[in-house]
C-alpha cells in the first residue's frame, strides 16, 4: 500500500455564513504530483492554507507525514501561496539569503535552489525587474531551500504565458523526480493534466472527486458515432438495444464502449444499412472536469 503523507479527515472551514470547504477528505500519496482542481473561488487555497498551517479548520483534521498537523512539519514543507513575499529592492540572491538566515541554511544552499529554478545567472539582479514568471520561480526556489518532501504550489501558473506553464511544468516534473511529493493547485485542467498522477476536482467546498489521472479518465464515457445515408432505418434498427442514443449533426451518437462497435456493424450490414463511417470516441479531460464542476452549480453550500 502507498504511504499516504497528507490527509485531511472532515476538513471544514466556515466564514461567518459561508463554508469555503466542508468535509473534505484528502489523501495525498508519497511521490505523487497532486493536481488540485476546481473554478475560482472552490476552496482550494482554504484548502491549502490548512496544509500550510496558515488557516486553523473549524472542524476536522489535518494530517501530515502520518501525524496530526505540527509546526515541526513546517520544516519538511515548502510552500507558495499566493504570491510569494519579495523584497523588490534587493536582489534574488539576497532574498534568498534573508529566507536562508532565518532558517539558519548554509549560504551553498541558495545557489543550489536557484539553480533548481534556473535562475542563477540572474542572481545579481533586482527583484523588481524580474517578470510574473521570474517571481514565481524565485518563490519556489524560497519553499526548496528547506529540503522539503512535500511542496505546494497554489496556482503557481496562473499569470504566466504559455512558455512561462510549460517552464513550470517541466521545473514541477524535475522535482518529483528528485523525490518530492508536489500538490499543484490551478483552475484549468489543461494546464497541469500532462503532469499529474493524480486529480483531486473541489467544487463549492466539495471533493468531487479523488483518484489518479487514469481513473479519472475511465470515468470519461464512451460513445460510438456512426454516420449512414440511411439514418432513420439505422435509428429505428439501434434504438431497441441503444435507448439512449441521439442523433446529432447528420450522426447517430451511441453511448457504449469501443467493443460494441463490431456488433452494431454486424446488425447494421445484416439489415442492408450502409456506413459510411464509424469511430470509438472518449470525452476528453476537460469536458470531464466540467461536468463534474457543472454538476454542482445547483449545490447550496450552508
Ligand atoms: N478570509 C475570508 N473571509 C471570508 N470568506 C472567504 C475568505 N477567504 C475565502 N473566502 C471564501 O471562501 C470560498 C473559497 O475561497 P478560496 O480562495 O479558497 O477559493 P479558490 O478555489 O482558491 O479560488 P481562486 O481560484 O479564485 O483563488 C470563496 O467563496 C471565498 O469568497
Amino acid at each position: 500500500m502507498m504511504n499516504v503523507i497528507v490527509q485531511t479527515v472532515n476538513l471544514t472551514k466556515r466564514y461567518k455564513k459561508q463554508n469555503a470547504i466542508e468535509n473534505v477528505n484528502l489523501a495525498i500519496e508519497d511521490g505523487a504530483i497532486y493536481g488540485l482542481l476546481g473554478p475560482n473561488g472552490a476552496g482550494k487555497s482554504t484548502l491549502l492554507k490548512h496544509l500550510a498551517g496558515l488557516l486553523r479548520p473549524t472542524q476536522g483534521q489535518v494530517f501530515l507525514f502520518g501525524e496530526p498537523w505540527q509546526r515541526k512539519h513546517l520544516w519538511q514543507l515548502g510552500t507558495l501561496i499566493e504570491m510569494p513575499s519579495l523584497y523588490g529592492h534587493l536582489t534574488a540572491y539576497e532574498n534568498l539569503a534573508v529566507h536562508a538566515h532565518l532558517l539558519g541554511l548554509k549560504k551553498s544552499r541558495i545557489s543550489e535552489v536557484l539553480e533548481q529554478v534556473e535562475l542563477r545567472d540572474v542572481e545579481k539582479k533586482r527583484v523588481s525587474a524580474f517578470s510574473l514568471g521570474m517571481k514565481q520561480r524565485l518563490g519556489i526556489a524560497s519553499a526548496l531551500l528547506s529540503h522539503p518532501r512535500l511542496l505546494i504550489l497554489d496556482e503557481p501558473t496562473n499569470g504566466l504565458d504559455p512558455a512561462g506553464i510549460r517552464e513550470m511544468r517541466e521545473m514541477i516534473q524535475q522535482f518529483s523526480r528528485q523525490g518530492i511529493t508536489v500538490v499543484v493547485s490551478s483552475h484549468i485542467l489543461a494546464e497541469v493534466a500532462q503532469i499529474v498522477t493524480h486529480l483531486g476536482i473541489i467544487s463549492k467546498g466539495h471533493l468531487r472527486y479523488q483518484g489518479t489521472l487514469k481513473e479519472f479518465i475511465a470515468h470519461g464515457r464512451q460513445r460510438i458515432e456512426l454516420e449512414t445515408p440511411q439514418m432513420r432505418q439505422a435509428e429505428l434498427l439501434l434504438r431497441p438495444h441503444f435507448p439512449q442514443l441521439v442523433v446529432q449533426d447528420n450522426k447517430l451518437l451511441i453511448p457504449a464502449p469501443s467493443e460494441a462497435a463490431a456488433s452494431i456493424v454486424t446488425a447494421l450490414t445484416q439489415h442492408n444499412i450502409t456506413l459510411t463511417h464509424i469511430d470509438s470516441v472518449q470525452d476528453d479531460l476537460e469536458t470531464l472536469f466540467l461536468r463534474l464542476v457543472e454538476s454542482d452549480k445547483e449545490r447550496v453550500v450552508a
